[in-house]
C-alpha cells in the first residue's frame, strides 16, 4: 500500500488536484478530481522514481535528475528515395502511425485522411478522423515553394512523436492534396517545425506540435541529424553530443517571417578563400536542395568542369562523373563545410549521365534556403529560448 506521501507526490506529478495529506489521513474514503492536462509527455525516468518510492527504495541521483528534467524523445528520419529528396518519420495520430515529412520550413501538421477520395489513399497510412474531435469551423490550406499543397479541416487529437505525447494537438486532416502529393505514396503528410506564426489554420491559428510540447520537455530544443543516403534522427528536448564532432556554434534567429532565419557572413568554394558577403537564409528540412544567391552559385559552378545552367532541366547540371568541390558557408563566424559529393543531387532522369546540382539559384524566393543538401552534414540544434538560436556542428 503506497504511503500517503508517495501517493500525494505521484498524484501531484500526474496533475491531479490533491487534498492536504493530513486531511486525507482523517478521511476513510475520498475521491480525487483529476483534470487531464492538454499536454503531457512520457517521462520514463519519473515512472522509475515513482516505482522505487512506492517500494521505499533509494532513488539514484541520475534517475532523479532525469525525472526532474522532463521528457525527451527521438524519432528516425528515413530517406524517402535514393536521392534524399525528403526524409520521413513515424508519427502516431490517434491510433494510426503515419510517415510524415518533418519540415522546419513550415508550421502545419497535416495528414492524408479518411476525408479524401479513397482513390487518393491507395498505398498510404492515413488519419481516420473522429467527428467528435472536430474543431468547429476550422479550415486550413497550405502551398509550398514547389507549387504543391493541400487543404482540409481540423481535429484535436493525440499526437506521439519519439515517445513524446501531445494529448490534444491540432491535426489538419486533408480533404484535398495537389497532384505531386497524390502521386507520392511515401509521404502521408507533414509535421511543421517552423514557428506557429505561419500556421495556416483559420479563423484561429493552430500551434505546431513542438510549440505544444516544448514547455514540458527537458529543454526547449530539438536537434536535427539528417544523413547522406542513410537514416538520421530528430531529437526532442535534448542535444546528443554523441551525434557530432567538435563544438556546437550558435547564431541568433530572426523569427519575424516565421522561419528559422539567420545570416551567413560569407562562403568559399572548395579550397578557395572565404568571400565575405551577407547571406539571409533559412534552415529548412522540407526543402531538398541548397538555394543560394546568383553570384555565389555562379562562383561554385565555375569550378565544376562541364557544368551549365540548363533551361531544359531548370537549373545547374553537370556530368555525373564530375568531381565536385566542397561548399563552405560561414555561420556564427565558423566555416561550415559541405562535402563535394553531397552536392550531386541526382541524375536529371533515371539512368542519365547528366546530374542535377544540389546547389541552385535562389532567384524568386527572396532569401536563401539551407535545405537537406546542406543539413545532412550537420547536427543542427533548434533552440526555442527567449532569443531563439540555431546551433551547428559537423556530423
Ligand atoms: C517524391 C518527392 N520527391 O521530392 C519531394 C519533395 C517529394 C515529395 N512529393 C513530391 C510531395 C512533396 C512536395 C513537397 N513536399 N513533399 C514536402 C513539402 N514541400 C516543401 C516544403 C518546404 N519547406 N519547402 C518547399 N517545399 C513540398
Amino acid at each position: 500500500m503506497p504511503s500517503i506521501a508517495s501517493l500525494t507526490a505521484a498524484l501531484a506529478f500526474a496533475g491531479a488536484v490533491v487534498a492536504n495529506p493530513i486531511e486525507l489521513q482523517k478521511r476513510k474514503a475520498f475521491s480525487i478530481h483529476q483534470e487531464e492536462r492538454t499536454t503531457f509527455a512520457k517521462n520514463g525516468a519519473q515512472s522509475r522514481v515513482n516505482t522505487l518510492r512506492k517500494f521505499s527504495k533509494p532513488v539514484p541521483a541520475n534517475i532523479l535528475a532525469a525525472a526532474a528534467a522532463g521528457p525527451t524523445g527521438t524519432a528516425p528520419a528515413v530517406p524517402g528515395d535514393a536521392y534524399d529528396s525528403l526524409y520521413l518519420s513515424p508519427v502516431t495520430i490517434g491510433n494510426t502511425t503515419l510517415q510524415l515529412d518533418f519540415d522546419t520550413g513550415s508550421a502545419d501538421l497535416w495528414a492524408f485522411s479518411s476525408l479524401q477520395p479513397s482513390s487518393q489513399l491507395t498505398g498510404h497510412d492515413y488519419y481516420k478522423v473522429d467527428p467528435a474531435k472536430k474543431v468547429a469551423g476550422a479550415t486550413w490550406k497550405i502551398s509550398y515553394g514547389d507549387g504543391s499543397g493541400a487543404a482540409g479541416t481540423v481535429y484535436a487529437d493525440k499526437v506521439v512523436v519519439g515517445g513524446v505525447t501531445a494529448t490534444s494537438q491540432a491535426v489538419e486532416a486533408a480533404t484535398s492534396v495537389s497532384s505531386s502529393f497524390a502521386s507520392d505514396r511515401d509521404t502521408d503528410g507533414l509535421l511543421g517545425l517552423a514557428f506557429s506564426s505561419i500556421n495556416t489554420v483559420q479563423p484561429n491559428q493552430a500551434k505546431t506540435w513542438f510549440d505544444t510540447v516544448h514547455s514540458t520537455l527537458a529543454a526547449p530544443v530539438f536537434s536535427v541529424a539528417l544523413k547522406y543516403h542513410a537514416a538520421g534522427t530528430y531529437d526532442f528536448g535534448f542535444i546528443d553530443s554523441a551525434k557530432y564532432t567538435g563544438a556546437l556554434t550558435y547564431v541568433n534567429v530572426n523569427t519575424a517571417n516565421g522561419f528559422w532565419e539567420f545570416t551567413s557572413t560569407g562562403y568559399a568554394v572548395g579550397t578557395g578563400t572565404v568571400v565575405k558577403t551577407s547571406i539571409d537564409a533559412i534552415g529548412d528540412t522540407g526543402t531538398t536542395l541548397l538555394y543560394l544567391p546568383t553570384a555565389v552559385v555562379r562562383a561554385y559552378y565555375a569550378k565544376v568542369t562541364g557544368s551549365s545552367n540548363s533551361a531544359t532541366y531548370g537549373g545547374y547540371v553537370f556530368p555525373c562523373t564530375a568531381t565536385l568541390p566542397s561548399f563552405t558557408a560561414v555561420i556564427g563566424g565558423v566555416n561550415q563545410v559541405v562535402p563535394g559529393k553531397y552536392i550531386n543531387y541526382a541524375p536529371v532522369t533515371d539512368g542519365s549521365s547528366t546530374c542535377f546540382g544540389g546547389i541552385q539559384d535562389n532567384t524568386g524566393i527572396g532569401f536563401s534556403i539551407f535545405g537537406d543538401i546542406f543539413l545532412k552534414s550537420k547536427y543542427v540544434v533548434h533552440e526555442l529560448s527567449s532569443t531563439p538560436r540555431l546551433g551547428f556542428a559537423q556530423q
